[in-house]
Order: C-alpha cells, then structure tokens, then sequence
C-alpha cells in the first residue's frame, strides 16, 4: 500500500484544452495527459504541444501527473518522448511517463533513456505484459502499473461480464508483481461512464483486491472512485483500536491482542499504521 492517494486517476484527452482547463479543479488525486488512444492521428503533433505547454505554464496542485505518450512502435512515440523531456527541462512538472502496451522490461528501457527525468509507469493490457508482469515491475526506473481493461479484453477475445471473470487471471497476476516489488497499480477504467451503480460495484471489487484506485474516463466518476478507495470511518476506527488494544497486550508481555472478537498482531498493525497513513495523506491533499 502506498501512502500517496492514488485513488481516482483521470484520463483526460491531451487534445481537448478545455478539458485540462477543468482538471485543475477536480478533485482527481492524478491526471494522465493522453497522447495515445484519446486523440485522433491527425490531432497527435498538435495535442503533443499543448501538453508541453500546458504542463509548463498550468498548475494542477498536488495532483500527480502522468503523461501517456504513443508507443515507440508508432510513428509519435519518439516524438512525445523528446517533447516531454524538452518540456521537463523548460520547468515543466512531470512525474511519470506511462507506456502503453508493455510487453517485457525491455519497453522500459528503450524510453527510459529517452526521458531520463522522469519515473516510469507501464500500461499492462498486453497478455504478453501479464506474462512477464514481474519482470515488468521489477524495472529499476518503474513506479507504477495500469491496467488497461479494454485493450486486455480485445487480445483475449473476452466478453464483459459484471464479476469481470475474464480479467481476474490478469488483474490477479499484475496486482502479485506489483505487490512484490511495492509499485503503485491502479484499476482499468469502467466504460459506461453514466452507470454510477455499475462504477461502484467495480471500484468495490478493485479495493477488495488490493488496487490502490481507479482509472477514470470522466469527472462524473470521481466521487465515487475516491469513496471506495479512501479507509471508511469504520476501518480508521477499527485501525486506531487495534494499535490500543495490541500497544496494551504488548505493556502486559502479551503478543497478541482481541478485538471485537479476532486476533491482532503484529502484522495487522502494519496495516492498520497504513490504514492511518492513506487517511492521513488524503486529508493532507485538501489542506
Ligand atoms: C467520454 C467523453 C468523450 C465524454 O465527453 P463529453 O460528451 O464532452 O462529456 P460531458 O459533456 O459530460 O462533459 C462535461 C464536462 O466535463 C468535461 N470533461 C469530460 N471528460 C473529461 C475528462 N476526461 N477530463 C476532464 N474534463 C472532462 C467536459 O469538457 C465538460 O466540461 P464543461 O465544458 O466545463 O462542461 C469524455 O469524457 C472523454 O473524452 N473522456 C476521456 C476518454 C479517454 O481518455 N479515453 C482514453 C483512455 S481509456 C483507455 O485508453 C484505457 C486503456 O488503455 C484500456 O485499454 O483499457
Ligand atoms: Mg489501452
């Protein structure tokens, strides 16, 4: 679990300016600027510039910010990979570079030397990528993995269904790597944007899996993303008196406490100390 909130990470068209206008008042704990398959061919170079521009000149707050840029098999991936490392040297704020469609670490390191100012995230949405998921995540420069859901579901030649069936083989394997090697991963995106039912019930199953947020394709979504991925005042209150009940069975040379009827040791306290730690950097975020 990681402590900054990656609970709701917005796409947002790098061609659509009045779209990154609104992004800097919403409530998304990320941004990913797309070049790649929310802008059209003809619209890549122009929305490549605005990008550079925009995330010199604009201020997006403590929202991370993500830049996906077109594979380096396309005709545009090397040209966005030079304009934003050009735009970090100009001043501009970029945290990560995310590459679509990985497939091996070998993905990573053709555009980690070509933006060397920046961390790494993957797309993992090849069934390739979630083969060598943990050689993926074991890349010194990656930070962080996204699940790409629609690009996975078309390899697979799957079919949506509400429980995702098809998806748990790879979201289960993704998730594994990048537990093992302590990466941020975030869900896939639910397409019916209008479906706030729907929406829920996915964000439910991610953060009972261990995701630590969702990506989101429309600002309607955000709300509920960041509920179902923040610790409820259940699961704060319960982490808070685990830490009593364990710190008191530890003064009387006991080690292991009861709380409301189950077990605590030490390792439920690292959890609760995270629970504490997400609630926490959350608050911090509307400071
Ligand atoms: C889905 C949309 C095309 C809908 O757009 P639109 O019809 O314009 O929506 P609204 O009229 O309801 O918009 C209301 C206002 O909200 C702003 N808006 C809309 N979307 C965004 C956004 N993503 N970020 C910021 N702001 C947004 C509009 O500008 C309106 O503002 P205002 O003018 O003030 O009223 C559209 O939402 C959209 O394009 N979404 C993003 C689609 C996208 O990024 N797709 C690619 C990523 S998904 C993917 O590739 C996953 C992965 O790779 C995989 O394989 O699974
Ligand atoms: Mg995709």
């Amino acid at each position: 679990m990681t402590a900054r909130p990656y609970r709701s990470v917005l796409y947002i068209p790098g061609s659509k300016e009045r779209a990154l206008e609104k992004a800097m008042g919403l409530a998304a704990d990320a941004i990913i600027f797309d070049l790649e398959d929310a802008v059209a061919p003809d619209e890549k170079p122009a929305a490549r510039d605005l990008l550079a521009r925009v995330l010199r000149d604009w201020d997006f707050g403590r929202r991370a910010r993500i830049v996906r840029i077109n594979g380096l098999d396309t005709e545009w991936g090397a040209a966005d990979a030079h304009a934003m490392d050009g735009a970090i040297a100009a001043g501009a704020r970029i945290d990560a570079i995310l590459i679509p469609k990985v497939n091996g670490p070998d993905d990573l390191d053709r555009v980690a030397g070509l933006v060397p100012g920046a961390d790494l995230w993957a797309m993992m949405e090849t069934a390739a990528g979630m083969l060598n998921a943990g050689a993926i995540a074991a890349h010194p420069r990656l930070r962080g993995m996204v699940m790409g859901t629609n690009d996975l579901a078309k390899e697979l030649n799957s079919r949506f269904r509400p429980d995702r069936l098809a998806m748990q083989a790879g979201l289960g394997l993704c998730l594994l790597a990048a537990r093992a090697h302590g990466r941020v991963i975030v869900d896939g995106v639910y397409n019916a944007f209008k479906d706030e039912d729907g929406l829920r019930a996915e964000c439910e199953q991610g953060r009972d899996m261990g995701f630590d947020g969702k990506t989101l394709i429309h600002p309607a979504q955000l709300d509920i993303a960041n509920a179902a991925f923040a610790p409820s005042e259940a699961e704060i209150d319960l982490a808070r008196r685990q830490i009593a009940a364990f710190e008191a069975a530890k003064a009387a040379g006991q080690g292991v406490a009861v709380v409301d009827g189950k077990i605590v040791e030490n390792l439920h306290i690292v959890t609760a100390l995270a629970t504490l730690a997400k609630a926490d950097a959350i608050a911090a975020l509307a400071e």
